[in-house]
């Protein structure tokens, strides 16, 4: 990898916004973990993260993480970081276990300034804040140099924290990014020389994206990063040995344009801790674990095979449409009874599935790891529709989230803010009080289908 030692790059943006989709995974979870296919798409929820540079030249520079929805405000004296030790790691290790394995004694080193971070807060916020913060200082410390300017990363999503939407992904997304971006390791969208150089940068944040999945989750698939970064409902498998092996991503451009319902049943949980449910199950009955988690694999396939077989899905109206959700929605049934069997749905999960299923016009199942978060549901009507408004009524009624959606198709964008008016366009305390995901959004000038959008998108 390239090294640079030295202040930021003269052509690095000094101050910007990048932002990811979260993600739902339409079949496959957990066994997408063990090498198995899986088919995921991204949704119109996003992460953003605002990068304003000091030009202050006080000797006392910062390192300062404003993360706005989950209260995390901290700061570090850049001089005060270990840079011997993550230097040693760059020079010693490949860049491919650089971002692939979490180093011991660069994590080590860390360890003593994570510790002041939220210190008064209780047990779950400080992990929270921590995860986080940990996750971003990590990747810091092999991406940018000693020599910096104080710098202030804000970070607002709209994806609700821990709900199985990828919310952990989408902000690894946008820390790599807005490293890469800084410390001159990618070329800005627009700026790449042809497609190759796309896709090198696509596959670099990708690449980092994943160390800071792996340091949020311990042994993530790579899905939701992959999703998050390229903003395509993509098939995915996982590189293994035997009969699959090496990475086999797969953008799926027929996939139809359907809406999906998704329901948060707020019921928090981990996703690191319902992978480790599904890990000690196959510990303790490996060959009843396997025969799940082939059977959720081959209703992966059988999937792909109905999506291709429709002459024109991307398109489908009417009565081929209603046959196409039907066709998926029965595979996300059975798909959804394996997650069970696996031991990562709940009570809350079940109920949400009843109250829609029962009504005749939806087809729901679990999303991401479980054990809480979200469902989502295929619907045969459309937007607005008396069977539609009666649902969400349904769902709303009884506690829950619900929110219908279709799926996004931007992945990683990145906006300069002197390109939005000098800034002015960028309204930074909206951006950082902002309530409602619109109002986010209009904050951060996110107009990306507008024809004098300011964001831009590597694809
Ligand atoms: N908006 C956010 N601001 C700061 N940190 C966040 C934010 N969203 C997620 N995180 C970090 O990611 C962790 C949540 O990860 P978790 O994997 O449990 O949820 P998820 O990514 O929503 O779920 P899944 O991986 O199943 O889609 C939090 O503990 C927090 O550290
Ligand atoms: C549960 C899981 O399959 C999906 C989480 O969104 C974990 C992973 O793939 O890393």
């Amino acid at each position: 990898m390239t090294i640079h030692v030295g202040p930021i790059h003269d052509t690095a943006p000094r101050d910007f916004i990048v932002s990811a989709p979260g993600k739902i995974i339409l079949f496959g979870e957990h066994a997408v973990v063990y090498g198995k296919l899986a088919i995921a798409a991204p949704i119109g929820m996003r992460t953003f993260l605002y990068v304003e540079t000091s030009t202050s030249t006080t000797p006392c520079r910062k390192l300062t993480l404003h993360f706005h929805d989950i209260g995390l405000e901290h700061s570090w004296n850049l001089s005060c970081l270990p840079w011997s030790i993550a230097y040693g790691a760059r020079y010693r290790v490949s860049k491919k276990t650089l971002t692939s394995t979490i180093i011991p004694e660069l994590k080590h080193a860390l360890e003593p300034l994570i510790l002041t971070v939220s210190p008064h807060h209780d047990e779950t916020t400080q992990r929270v804040h921590r995860t986080a913060a940990s996750t971003f200082l990590y990747m810091f410390m092999l991406l940018a140099n000693p020599f910096s300017a104080s710098c202030t990363y804000h970070l607002r999503s709209t994806i609700p924290v821990g709900a199985g939407l990828g919310s952990s992904a989408s902000i690894a997304v946008c820390f790599s990014t807005a490293l890469l971006v800084q410390y001159s390791h990618l070329s800005l969208p627009g700026e790449c020389s042809d497609d190759v150089d796309v896709m090198y940068s696509l596959g670099s944040i990708n690449e980092w994206a994943l160390l800071g999945e792996i340091s949020m989750h311990g042994q993530p698939s790579g899905i939701d990063n992959m999703v998050a970064t390229v903003g395509k409902v993509i098939s995915f498998r996982k590189g293994g040995g035997g009969e699959h092996a090496g990475l086999q991503v797969e953008a799926l451009d027929r996939f139809p344009e359907l809406l999906v319902l998704i329901a948060n049943s707020m019921q928090s949980r981990s996703t690191a801790l319902e992978v480790r449910k599904v890990l000690d199950g196959k510990t303790r009955e490996p060959q009843a674990t396997e025969t799940i988690l082939n059977a959720i694999d081959h209703i992966a396939e059988l999937a792909l095979m109905k999506i291709a077989s429709h002459k024109d899905g991307k398109t489908a109206e009417g009565g081929e449409k209603r046959a196409l959700v039907r066709q998926l929605g029965h595979l996300m049934h059975m798909n959804h009874g394996l997650l069970v069997a696996l031991g990562v749905s709940h009570p809350k999960l079940e109920h949400i599935r009843d109250l829609v299923d029962s009504t005749g016009h939806g087809f729901t199942k679990l999303t991401g790891a479980g054990g809480g978060g979200c469902t989502i549901s295929l619907l045969e009507h459309e937007r607005g529709s008396r069977e539609v408004v009666a649902i969400e009524e349904r769902l709303r009624g009884n506690g829950y989230q619900a929110h219908v959606t279709t799926l996004s198709k931007y992945g990683v964008g990145f906006c300069a803010l002197e390109e939005c008016a000098g800034g002015k366009g960028f309204d930074k305390a909206a951006f950082i009080r902002g309530g409602e995901a619109v109002e986010v959004e209009r904050a951060a000038v996110y107009r990306p289908s507008a024809h004098d959008s300011v964001w831009k998108f590597w694809d």
